[in-house]
């Protein structure tokens, strides 16, 4: 991590999570104070609204965990960038592997939601990240790379975007790379992100998914080019993500 890149420790509840949760979300909250890092919790888009008034003049932010393209229209189930803005999230998740997985999305339509995103104000965070047979064949570094050239729209500045690596193995398993891999991983969207947009690149925020918890969020955090984590199951636990948040150095 540099100066120039605050840590941001994002949790993302995925399809956890009903109204009682809010008590989970003020223990949160009212643990915050003297962080160094910026927090947010992503939960289901049906508590964004109740979460994001409850957490109003805290410095946790809420954010959405996906959005359609289109503004408004005919498509029924499926929420804008704009209703999750108007809902009070500052932020959404996009091509994360669970809905590149479970809803067939490729990287063009990652990139048709992340102008959405910076259409209604949102910063996206841009999920990449290899299978296992890609890792086993060498191939993790490539891979990711070329879901940042093919995911990120032209435009992307030190404001406006986020990374997450997420290796889709090692997301809700409890195994994680070794921070040499990691840091293999991360120097290459660093590299590309600086071959396509210069010097903003060194102030894009790269975030580490994929079973982080208290116990290895310190070591994790501490990989050069790491600037954050994106946190699943752990974030479910208010302890465990104050912990985690705390272990940004
Ligand atoms: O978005 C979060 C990730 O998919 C990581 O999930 P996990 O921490 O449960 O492994």
């Amino acid at each position: 991590m540099t100066a120039e890149r605050r840590p941001l420790i994002a949790g993302n509840w995925k399809m956890n999570g009903l109204r009682a949760a809010k008590s989970e979300l003020r223990t949160v909250a009212a643990g915050l104070a003297g962080l160094s890092a910026e927090t947010m919790i992503c939960p289901p888009f049906t508590l964004i609204g109740a979460f994001a008034a409850d957490v109003a003049g805290t410095q946790l932010m809420i954010g959405g965990q996906d959005c359609h393209p289109a503004e408004s229209g005919a498509h029924t189930g499926d929420i804008s960038a704009e209703m999750l803005r108007d809902a009070g999230a500052v932020a959404v998740i996009l091509g994360h592997s669970e809905r590149r997985i479970d809803h067939q999305e490729g990287d063009a339509i990652v990139k048709a939601k992340v102008k959405a995103a910076w259409r209604a104000g949102l910063l996206p965070v841009v999920c990449v990240g290899e299978t296992l047979v890609e890792r086993d064949a060498g191939e993790a570094a490539a891979v990711v790379t070329r879901q940042v050239r093919q995911s990120v729209p032209e435009g992307a500045t030190a404001v406006n975007l986020v990374v997450a690596y997420e290796p889709i193995w090692a997301i809700g398993t409890g195994r994680t790379p070794t921070t040499d891999d990691v840091a293999e991983v991360h120097g290459a969207i660093r590299h590309i992100l600086g071959e396509r947009f210069g010097a903003e690149a060194n102030g894009i925020r790269i975030l580490y998914g994929g079973s982080v918890k208290p116990d290895n969020a310190a070591t994790l955090l501490a990989t050069a080019n790491v600037d954050g984590a994106l946190v699943g199951g752990a974030s479910l636990k208010a302890a465990d993500f104050l912990a985690i948040a705390r272990a940004v150095g």
